[in-house]
């Protein structure tokens, strides 16, 4: 467990540094090895830092970004992650990066996974960076506490990168990268804003040292495969 923890003044200026860092990597991936893989976030977390990000100067062409978790809706709808990507990220001067979409239409998350699987499988590993946001609950992309698919989804060892998954809450089929492929990464990247998501880091944290994995957080801090850069503000 590698965990660096930065704490800014303000909201901004996490999403300002966030995305600073990000188009320093992508730019570097690109240069080395003629393509960049992204990997982000649904929810709130990541608008400012989409918005900052997409007016940096990158090889935007070469960028595949791919949403962590999915909603089973359209981009066009109000709730898929793809779409926020859409409207956020790849725009100005990112609109001619690709998104790797986890939605077909296809009635349901179990029907389109193979498809999805494939096309996740064909982006180089390990992907150059993953920027994971947080709820307040624990979860980390679609890997929430307390459902029965979260244990094997968290296995490190899982043979899967991709499966079906729900949220406590009545609400959309969801779809969801595992925490294998989410720590097949060059770099990981936490953002967790605002007191209320800083109790429940430090919860996680302190469960690490009592060995209690309920808060799916806490699988993450805990492994060893990548460090976990941890940006929080007050
Ligand atoms: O359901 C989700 O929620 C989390 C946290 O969202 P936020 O609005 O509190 O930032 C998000 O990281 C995840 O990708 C998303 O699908």
């Amino acid at each position: 467990m590698t965990v660096h923890e930065r704490t800014f003044d303000s909201r901004d200026a996490l999403a300002v540094a966030l995305a600073a860092r990000l188009a320093q990597i992508l730019r570097e991936a690109v240069a080395a090895r003629g393509a960049a893989s992204l990997v982000v976030p649904g929810g709130s977390t990541p608008v400012a830092v989409f918005d900052h990000l997409s007016r940096a100067d990158i090889p935007w062409a070469k960028v595949t970004v791919i949403p962590c978790d999915e909603r089973w809706v359209a981009s066009d709808h109000p709730d898929s992650n793809e779409g926020l990507i859409r409207r956020h990220l790849l725009r100005d001067k990112a609109d001619t990066a690709q998104a790797c979409s986890l939605y077909r239409q296809l009635p349901s998350p179990a029907d389109a996974l193979p498809d999805i699987a494939r096309a996740l499988g064909a982006i180089p590993r390990p992907f150059d960076a993953v920027f994971l946001g947080m709820g307040e609950d624990g979860h980390i992309a679609s890997l929430f506490p307390g459902r029965a698919e979260t244990g094997p989804a968290l296995r490190i060892d899982a043979a899967l990168d991709l499966m079906v998954l729900t949220a406590p809450a009545k609400g959309h089929p969801r779809i969801g990268l595992t925490l294998r492929a989410l720590t097949d990464t060059r770099h990981l990247f936490l953002a967790v804003p605002g007191a209320e998501k800083r109790v429940v880091l430090a919860q996680a944290m302190a469960n690490i040292e009592k060995g209690d994995d309920r808060l799916p957080l806490t699988a993450l801090l805990r492994q060893d495969r990548v460090p976990v850069e941890i940006l929080t503000c007050i």
